[in-house]
């Protein structure tokens, strides 16, 4: 099994990345940018630019019937799989590999129940700074995802990843607990993310001392035991991991969830809070922190006009 051709699904900041680096490293005619036909037309006339230079990229209809891709990584908002299943859905075959950076720890379940979960390798973005405002992305570090099987029976379809990314020098590691790191990941947007968008800050104001960091730990801090109860084991290490990895960001930057509120973009908080407080139900576990901030991120899109 040889990756030859991808499609991306989402050119917002981590998709424009992520079409900006394979369309470099294997031609863009072999990165297919599947959209709307009202998505193509804005990209053509308005362009779509990465640290203020102009991509290039190649656009596929949705509905355009074509040879199914070999690999596709989702790259929409929680927000947006449901379109973005049916945006996908022509370019997904039986042997078609399958990638969410998706944040939260669902979207894998939501692909599987669409297209099966034979080819599904689950996924984690970490470590970038990427700023998307509108078509514009500003980017220092593309970080990298962080891949990983459920089950055995995927080992090759892992390898194939593995090798399509070290042909195109693309940064990955291979995890061997991907459910490990991808509620440790979930534990950190459920800190930084919401707290970020409901105190409009940027990464420096929870990499100091005082509210906000505080705010955010607690949040971090109630996943913890609903991770427990799934039978993940999240500990407080993983939490001072994640303190650690918040060091590295730019402090004027910031996460894609405060992003969403500039723009005035419904969030992600679903996937956040929303998850959290679902859980914390289910194995009677109080979730103070995310209530309060489920509760005032939806007053703040309430509020948008
Ligand atoms: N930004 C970051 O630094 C990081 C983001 N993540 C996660 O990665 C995921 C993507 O985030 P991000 O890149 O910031 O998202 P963005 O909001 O920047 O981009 C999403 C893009 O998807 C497009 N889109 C929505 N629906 C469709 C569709 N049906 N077909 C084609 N395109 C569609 C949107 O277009 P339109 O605007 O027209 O709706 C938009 O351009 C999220 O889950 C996020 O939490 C993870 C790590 C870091
Ligand atoms: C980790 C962080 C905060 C930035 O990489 C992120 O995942 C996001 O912006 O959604």
């Amino acid at each position: 099994m040889k990756i030859k051709n991808i499609a991306i699904v989402g050119l917002g900041a981590l998709g424009i990345m992520y079409a900006n680096h394979f369309s470099k490293k294997i031609g863009k005619e072999n990165v297919r940018i599947v959209v709307n036909e009202n998505r193509k037309k804005k990209y053509e006339e308005e362009g779509i630019f990465a640290n203020r230079q102009k991509c290039s990229f190649y656009y596929v209809e949705e509905n355009e019937k074509t040879e199914p891709a070999d690999l596709i990584l989702f790259c929409v908002k929680g927000t947006s799989l449901q379109s973005g299943l049916e945006t996908a859905r022509n370019q997904i075959g039986p042997k078609t590999i399958i990638i969410s950076v998706l944040n939260g720890i669902s979207s894998e379940e939501v692909l599987a129940d669409a297209f099966g979960k034979e080819n599904i390798i689950h996924c984690v973005s970490q470590g970038m700074d990427a700023v998307r405002v509108d078509n514009q992305l500003n980017y220092t570090r593309m970080g990298e995802l962080r891949i990983g099987i459920d089950q055995l029976s995927k080992q090759e379809q892992l390898e194939a990843v593995s090798r399509f990314f070290d042909q195109t020098e693309f940064p990955y590691t291979i995890e061997q607990d991907i459910q490990h790191r991808i509620w440790k990941k979930f534990m950190m947007n459920v800190g930084i993310n919401q707290v970020l968008m409901v105190t409009e800050g940027s990464y420096g104001d929870v990499q100091k001392e005082g509210s906000s960091r505080e705010l955010m730990i607690q949040a971090m801090q109630e996943v913890m035991p609903i991770a427990q109860a799934e039978g993940i084991n999240l500990t407080e290490q993983d939490l001072q991991d994640n303190l650690e990895l918040l060091e590295t960001l730019s402090p004027e930057n910031m996460p894609s969830m405060r992003q969403d509120g500039i723009a005035k973009r419904y969030s992600e908080v679903e996937l956040f809070a929303g998850t959290v407080l679902a859980k914390a139900k289910i194995h009677k576990i109080e979730a103070p922190t995310n209530q309060s901030l489920y509760q005032k991120i939806k007053e703040i899109e309430a509020a948008y006009s």
